[in-house]
């Protein structure tokens, strides 16, 4: 019989955090949830936490917990409403606490990550941002914490199960593939591009997830930040990784050796098949997802990704070569910039545009701690507004 594991899922509010509640649900011998943290979503927060009765709940504020404590007086009395970026790290750190789910998105969460990394934990990895602003302090914390690091970004978690188990066995891999879809904009034009809307670049062809990685996935900066998330949980260089545009995303992502031989990972797209890996490693539970139908599967294509439509990609990879800070500064701008463009106040190639010039603008330097780190995120992201206040 499996042992019961407590589970932290940070971001349970989002796309991420909902199929995570959802595998869990499926295994109430296997998992109980201790901690559920939520932002904005107060009322789906609320409902989680009346269907998973957590120990703990977490949102933003005071304001916020008033109401969440309010809608929990019935619904789940007995769950601890706490408040603050601080609470997401106590959370994250639990002694009774087994396994974190990291699915806030955006550096916001690096902070909870690190303590999860910090305190040991099983961390289920889903938020990139966290590994492309931090990837030298998270290693770092894995490593000193004792961690058990687990991909669960759906082509770490396919190059993850594709890669030999022993990480000193790593001599007969000559390259990683990273497939892409290529996006909702993948077969427009220079000029189309310029005329994207946020509905548009939302419209993701297989995923249906949040609203941030769904644009990152039009930029191709999802790529981008993939290719820097993959350098840093596999010990890798950018001229290490081929990206592959495969736009059916039924390969998750592949594995070259000296022999000849690719491994590939395949099934639908579908974040509850990486999140149940994840939960289970390392053996094999049901996701509720549907078995791969090869009767009715279609064609699997592949092209080289464009740089030129899309810069984001070509960005990401120097960036991560340049070290130091800036990836960090990268990644800040695009947040900024991909904010912005949802708010319809720029364009979709002004944000390719902006994360260029923040890169120039802002210079990079060594990685310190996170307090440094976070105070070079925020002067990027004053260098990419005063850049989009122009634009308006
Ligand atoms: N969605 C997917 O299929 C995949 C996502 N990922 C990565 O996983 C992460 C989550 O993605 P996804 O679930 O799509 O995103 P969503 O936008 O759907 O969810 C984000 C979660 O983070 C919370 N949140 C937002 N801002 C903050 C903040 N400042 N502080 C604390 N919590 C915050 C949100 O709360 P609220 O909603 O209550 O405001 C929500 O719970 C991202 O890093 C993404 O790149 C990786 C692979 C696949
Ligand atoms: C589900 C997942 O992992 C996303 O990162 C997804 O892969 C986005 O796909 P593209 O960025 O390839 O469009
Ligand atoms: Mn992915």
């Amino acid at each position: 019989m499996a042992t019961l594991r407590r589970v932290t899922v940070l971001g349970a509010t989002g796309s991420v955090g909902c199929s995570t509640l959802d595998v869990i649900s499926r295994h109430p011998e296997r998992y109980q949830v201790l901690a559920l943290s939520g932002h904005s979503n107060l009322t789906r927060l609320a409902q989680q936490c009346a269907t998973h009765r957590p120990v703990y709940a977490v949102v933003p504020d005071q304001q916020a917990a008033i109401q969440l404590t309010a809608a929990l007086s019935l619904l789940s009395p007995h769950t601890e409403v706490l408040a603050g970026p601080e609470a997401l790290q106590r959370v994250a750190a639990l002694p009774e606490c087994d396994i974190v789910m990291a699915a806030i998105v955006g550096a916001a969460g690096l902070a909870p990550t690190l303590a999860a990394a910090q305190a040991g934990k099983t961390l289920l990895l889903a938020n990139k941002e966290s590994l492309v602003v931090g990837g030298a302090l998270l290693m770092q914390a894995v490593r000193a914490g004792g961690a058990t690091l687990l991909p669960i970004d759906s082509e770490h978690n396919a190059i993850f199960q594709c890669l030999p188990a022993a990480t000193d066995d790593r001599a007969g891999v000559t390259s990683v593939l990273l497939t892409a879809s290529g996006g909702p904009c993948r077969t427009l034009s220079a000029a189309e591009l310029q005329a994207v809307t946020p509905e548009q670049a939302c419209a993701h062809p297989n995923w249906s997830m949040g609203r941030k990685i769904s644009v990152d996935s039009a930029t191709l900066m999802n790529k981008g930040l993939e290719l820097i998330e993959a350098c840093w949980l596999f010990d890798l260089r950018p001229s290490d990784i081929e990206v592959v545009v495969h736009p059916q995303s039924v390969i998750h992502s592949m594995v070259r050796y000296a022999d000849g031989s690719v491994l590939a990972q395949l099934g639908e797209p579908d974040m509850r098949t990486p999140i149940a890996y994840g939960l289970a490693w390392p053996e094999r539970i049901d996701a509720g997802v549907q078995p791969l139908d090869f009767s009715t599967l279609q064609a699997l294509t592949f092209e080289a990704p464009d740089m030129d439509r899309f810069p984001c990609l070509r960005l990401a990879a120097e960036a991560f070569e340049a070290g130091e800070t800036a990836p960090a500064i990268l990644n800040a701008a695009n947040e900024e910039a991909v904010a912005a463009f949802l708010e319809h106040r720029i364009g979709f190639m002004d944000i390719p545009r902006i994360n260029a010039a923040v890169l120039d603008q802002v210079a990079a330097v060594a990685v310190r701690d996170l307090p440094s780190l976070l105070a070079m995120d925020e002067q990027a992201r004053q260098s990419a507004r005063t850049l989009i206040n122009a634009v308006e």
